[in-house]
């Protein structure tokens, strides 16, 4: 079996404001591209270069697919990008301040929203931003399987298709794997892959721009629940700030 590598986006515009984004389609900030062209760098030096790179449509995960594969000079390697690795349609949220959500809802709301695997956040409604039902990108797939919103369960739902018909016969076929997502959709994979359990979902947060290492048997088992983490120290602090998101210092200024 080949390896995969999951990788989060760099830093996107929204990131940096701490904004729900979802399938808004926003780009990478300088500080994003930067950490991109870094990961690169880090999987060559871990002579993890990739031979197939598959991204969802979305820009921030396309440009970071392509600015990893330049600095890992993986110029061979077969890219594809698929709506099915899209981020978690995060429904009315999409746009609002984390930390506007938390205060307006609540925290056992906020936190379910954003990390139970079972809710999904309210729609967007019809015709409203945010509803990609008229959007050209996804004019190829049916209407019916375009969200207004999802939980966590969905996501998986919707991924694991492309999963098994794409990214599993890459592994199969012995090519080291790159897989380039979003924060929902790779703890959806991470959850599948790790056969969580729906406790330990909620306690799952992925870091932009920290590659994470997955060795599978064939039974698509990992030989090392959770994947390794090329930073690990690195990874575990970005993804304690992950979880922070939303809940502002005392003294923070708005
Ligand atoms: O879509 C988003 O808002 C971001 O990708 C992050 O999602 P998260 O708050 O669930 O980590």
């Amino acid at each position: 079996m080949g390896t995969l590598i999951l990788l989060r986006h760099g830093e996107s515009a929204w990131n940096a404001r701490q904004l729900f984004t979802g399938w808004t389609d926003v780009g990478l900030t300088s500080h994003g591209e930067q950490q991109a062209q870094r990961c690169g760098d880090l999987l060559r030096e871990a002579g993890l270069v990739p031979d197939a790179v598959h991204s969802s449509v979305l820009t921030r995960a396309v440009r970071t697919a392509d600015l990893v594969a330049g600095s890992a000079g993986a110029h061979r390697a077969r890219t594809t990008a698929h709506w099915r690795l899209n981020e978690r349609h995060y429904g009315a949220l999409q746009g609002r301040e984390k930390g506007d959500v938390l205060e307006e809802f609540g925290e056992q709301r906020f936190r379910l929203w954003r990390r139970s695997y079972d809710a999904a956040p309210p729609p967007v409604a019809e015709g409203a931003p945010g509803d990609v039902s008229d959007d050209p990108r996804y004019a190829d797939v049916p209407r019916s399987l375009l969200p207004r919103t999802e939980s966590l369960a969905d996501v998986t739902a919707r991924l694991l298709p492309y999963w098994h018909q794409a990214v599993v016969p890459d592994l199969r076929a012995g090519r080291t794997t790159l897989l380039v997502a979003h924060s929902n959709s790779l703890r959806a994979l991470v959850a599948h892959l790790d056969r969580m359990s729906r406790e330990e979902v909620p306690g799952l947060n992925i870091p932009t721009a920290m590659p994470l290492r997955y060795d599978l048997g064939e039974d698509l088992k990992p030989r090392v629940r959770g994947g390794c983490y090329l930073e690990p120290a690195a990874a575990a602090t970005a993804a304690a700030e992950v979880a922070a998101e939303g809940f502002r210092s005392s003294c923070a200024t708005r």
